[in-house]
């Protein structure tokens, strides 16, 4: 029997016995799934027999799963409530409260434990185009830092199995455990389409049936991320030292390798909320790292005499932290620079350029990225909801990336001031690996500077 008709035949069996939901079969492997409600007992053993017996000896295993909800159509208890007046009726999981924050929608087709876990979308919730999450549940590798900092997921079909090697709890029980709100059941394709239209907006999710949709509407319209400083509220307090590549197991530059031979070279990194993928992939390139807190002063910096600066990603609006802008003045000239995204603006503004918010932001795995010097097009992972405006940059800034999608600004050298920029994630966690070339640069940047 072919394994798609097997599947048919399999699929109707159970529903016919009305016992269960065939899930993931492979030729060797069934999942099934209690269906609550249908099936309980002898009659669901039976159920599964029945399945079991119809593969003809093909399928070894019936593996049995407990169905992580209780209904095929749960309770929409949860709401979010946009700005623009709009009431969208969710099936709540994770914690339960009240949060307000700006929604964007992420079109990344896997990572959401590294999109949960960026320090970027802090102030923010994220609406996953992906229809399906949670299907390979949570690791303890995956984190891109210590904690869950946006507000709420919202997600068309959170997976009600779980089925990954590394797995250690589901979805919903890391929500929990972050205090992070997730909406289910909620017609994401639906609410992109509005913020794409309309741009983002802010909303307010909420399990709270107490609080008047009105009530809500007002919360959405009484609140922005515009102005609000957020990279001092996610950075680190006290600075520290990190030493770790990327493990072997997960290695994908052969380049790696050669660029350790050099003696290591010393960064500072500010943390505007730096994501662990940035600092793994500048160990394995050979650099020790020390990472200092958004405020510390460039004097310090400076005192410390590294081979180059690094300014992290982070969230929120790039204009309302002056003062990591003036550190970044003091340091560029002196020493070999390097930004990525929130890193990229702040330094973008210390060149004397000016930063502008884009309509609904680039926040996905797949954006195509030009290098100028080249031609070459990287897809890219991106996570970001302002820009660099290029007509406000000095002579001697080069843009050197362009986002294809857009034509927006995506990279800039500025050579007599020995400083490079990329607005996206050449660390990528989640995303394609086309950018690591990035830090390569920056390595040779300031390898030039020793000799
Ligand atoms: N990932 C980031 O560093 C984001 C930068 C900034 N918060 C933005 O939204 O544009």
């Amino acid at each position: 029997m072919k394994m798609h008709s097997l599947q048919t035949k399999l699929q109707g069996r159970s529903a016919a016995c009305g016992v269960a939901d065939l899930h993931a079969p492979c030729s060797r492997q069934v999942v099934l799934t209690p269906v609550a409600g249908r099936a309980s007992g002898r009659r669901a053993c039976e159920g599964f027999r029945s399945a079991a017996a119809l593969s003809g000896g093909r399928v070894r295993t019936v593996v049995v799963r407990a169905a992580a909800i209780t209904s095929p159509f749960p309770k929409k208890d949860a709401r979010l409530v946009l700005e623009n007046g709009s009431v969208w009726h969710a099936t709540s999981f994770g914690a339960s409260g009240t949060e307000i924050g700006e929604v964007v929608f992420n079109t990344s087709l896997s990572g959401y434990q590294e999109i949960m876990t960026d320090p970027s979308y802090k102030g923010q919730f994220v609406a996953f185009t992906c229809p399906h999450i949670g299907n390979v549940g949570i690791n303890n590798e995956d984190v891109e830092s210590t904690k869950c900092h946006l507000g709420a997921i919202i997600v068309r079909d959170l997976s009600i199995t779980v089925s990954n090697y590394r797995s250690k709890m589901t979805l919903d029980a890391y929500c929990k455990k972050e205090n992070v709100i997730g909406l289910a059941n909620l017609d994401t394709r639906a609410l992109t389409k509005v913020l794409r239209e309309t741009g983002c907006l802010v909303g307010v999710v909420t399990t709270d049936a107490s609080k008047s949709d009105e009530e809500l509407v007002n919360m959405a319209k009484s609140w922005t991320i515009v102005g609000k400083d957020l990279l001092s509220v996610v950075s680190c307090t006290e600075p520290y030292e990190w030493g770790k590549g990327t493990s072997d197991e997960w290695e994908f530059n052969g380049r790696v390798k050669l660029a350790k031979q050099h003696a290591p070279f010393h960064i500072v990194a500010y943390d505007f909320g730096i994501k662990t993928n940035i600092l793994r992939r500048l160990a394995s390139f050979g650099c020790r790292i020390t990472v200092v807190p958004a405020t510390y002063p460039a004097s310090e910096v400076l005192k410390m005499n590294p081979d180059g600066v690094f300014f992290s990603n982070g969230p929120g609006d790039p204009s309302a932290a002056p003062y990591a802008v003036e550190n970044a003045k003091a340091i560029l000239g002196k020493k070999p620079v390097f930004g990525i995204c929130m890193g990229h603006q702040v330094l973008g503004q210390a060149f004397g350029g000016k930063t502008f918010k884009l309509k609904f932001g680039h926040h996905g795995g797949n954006h195509p990225i030009r290098y100028m010097p080249t031609g070459r097009v990287e897809i890219s992972a991106q996570n970001h909801n302002f820009a660099v405006d290029p007509a406000t940059l000095p002579a001697g800034v080069e843009v050197t990336h362009v986002n294809l999608n857009d034509g927006t600004c995506a990279g800039m050298v500025y050579k007599d001031k020995k400083a490079m920029t990329i607005q996206y994630h050449p660390e990528a966690s989640p995303g394609p690996h086309d950018a690591d070339v990035c830090f390569e640069q920056f390595i040779d940047m300031m390898r030039a500077e020793r000799v």
